[in-house]
């Protein structure tokens, strides 16, 4: 029998190989077990699905199992993002969602995310969970891929549900819609093929927002619906030949964001959580905490000792910051990774609000995203930052992290080593403030190593030396 491990967010696998029909009817299974071993079965299941090739299948079949064991269940209409299924489960009281996605991975992945009650990720206690349900299942998955897909609409346990209005609502609550209107904002917007087209457009109804890459493409374009640098190229060029006052990317589920200023620079994350904590702070006048993880920029750490905000930091995953909004006064959660949400919203990062806030504080400012990126970093000093991801053998991979372990630098070139942070990875912070963090990925098969600095030189000279110690115990940065 397979064996099926959730990672950072969710089971995720090759479509062709292990994300087959028998491993999906596992894992619903042993969701539908979970719920009905907490008394869910009532409240329901909301179930939803990206516009990935076949998600619409499996997520009709799940529907189907998890009618069959006598759960309530809320079918989306259409493929839908993982912020407005999670919304949607706030909405309709659900015990929970099952989320049919491989969020930014290339089409042949395919996924599962479980959203609780709280409508934010799955919580790793709640993941074991469902984990051990998945292990104590009789082989009775054969059994349910036979089933087929049938007509739904008769089963009444089975309710088919569009929640689009409810969400745009909930987000119409969060941005200050009129105000990108009266500025008569330009945006260009960019679904990269996926299931976030049309929220966007339809949130800032009666702005000219233009959507590129509009229609659903499970081939994405022949790239990664992922809305980083490398794969905005189209969007970058539209909103540069303008004019244009930003473009807006969502990936696979729309709950990651990509933001292009005006001249058609890619702004990064660790350059848009802070932007946006500054926008929350002035314009609302927010205070509390800012929540980011362990690899991302201290430039939040910054700002928030600025403005009196507590800043603290969480391992990779958005179930981490997810759980800091349920508990503590978060106004701003973040990750290096693309994903972000703000107070008053879910426990779920959301790409399509964090494009509608960046919007919204363009139009306020009146001023292109560079310029008060500058006013920000003469306010708290210059953050850099990068990333790599290293394609390693498994051999390779626990080299190095037992190098880590066992035998961590005391120093890099003239700085010593202040801190060494090892609640996911290895995070060594040096004595000016510069750190880099080196970690297993939880969602792909590498090793991913972030750096900051105070410059790009400063960042350039850490990388490099940090490239070389990698080189001396055997590896070769890629
Ligand atoms: O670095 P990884 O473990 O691959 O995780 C990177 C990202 O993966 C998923 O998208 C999670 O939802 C994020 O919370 C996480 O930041």
């Amino acid at each position: 029998m397979t064996v099926i491990k959730f990672g950072t967010d969710g089971w995720r696998d090759l479509m062709y190989d292990r994300f087959n029909l028998p491993n999906v009817c596992r894992v619903v299974r042993a969701i539908a077990k979970y719920t009905k071993e907490h008394q869910g079965a009532e409240r329901g299941l909301v179930i939803g699905y990206d516009a990935r090739f076949f998600s619409d299948l499996f997520a009709k079949k799940a529907a189907q199992i998890a009618a069959a064991a006598g759960i309530k269940v809320f079918l989306g209409s259409r493929d839908f993002p993982t912020p407005v299924i999670a919304h949607a489960v706030k909405q309709h009281g659900a015990f929970g969602a099952m989320m049919f996605t491989a969020s930014h991975n290339p089409p042949e992945y395919n996924g599962i995310k479980f959203i609780p009650e709280y409508a934010g990720p799955a919580s790793l206690e709640i993941t074991r969970e469902i984990e051990n349900c998945l292990e104590s299942l009789p082989e009775s998955a054969a059994a349910d891929a036979a089933m087929g897909t049938g007509p739904l609409a008769s089963d009444p346990r089975i309710q088919v549900i569009d929640p689009t209005s409810d969400y745009l609502k909930q987000l119409g609550e969060l941005v200050d819609v009129q105000a990108i209107r009266e500025a008569g904002l330009r945006v260009v917007v960019d679904p990269m093929f996926a299931t976030g087209r049309g929220f966007i457009p339809g949130l800032l109804s009666g702005c000219p927002v233009e959507e590129i890459h509009g229609w659903r493409d499970p081939l994405f374009g022949g790239f990664m619906p992922d809305p980083q640098d490398q794969f905005l190229a189209e969007l970058k060029a539209k909103v540069s030949a303008g004019p244009h006052a930003i473009g807006l990317a969502t990936d696979g589920d729309a709950d990651r964001f990509g933001i292009i200023d005006c001249d058609g620079t890619y702004l990064t994350p660790n350059q848009v959580i802070p932007l946006l904590m500054l926008h929350l702070i002035r314009s609302r006048g927010y205070r509390g905490v800012a929540a980011r993880s362990v690899a991302t920029t201290h430039m939040i750490d910054r700002l928030g000792e600025v403005y009196g905000v507590e800043t603290i930091e969480t391992p990779v995953g958005f179930k981490y910051i997810g759980e800091l909004m349920r508990t503590r006064p978060v106004i701003i959660g973040g990750e290096e990774s693309g994903g972000l949400s703000v107070r008053g919203h879910i426990p779920e990062k959301d790409g399509i609000l964090a494009g509608a806030l960046m919007a919204e504080m363009v139009a306020v400012t009146r001023q292109p995203l560079h310029a008060t990126l500058r006013q920000l970093y003469e306010q708290v000093g210059h953050f850099l930052t990068r990333r790599l991801d290293l394609h390693l053998t498994e051999e390779a991979k626990g080299t190095i992290l037992e190098r880590c372990r066992t035998a961590p630098p005391e120093r890099i070139d003239a700085l010593a080593v202040r801190e060494v942070r090892t609640r996911d990875g290895f995070k060594f912070v040096l004595e000016d403030g510069s750190w880099f963090l080196i970690r297993p990925s939880g969602t792909e098969a590498l090793i991913r190593v972030y750096f900051e600095a105070g410059s790009a030189q400063a960042l350039d000279n850490l990388s490099g030396s940090v490239g070389l110690l990698l080189e001396q115990w055997g590896k070769r940065v890629g």
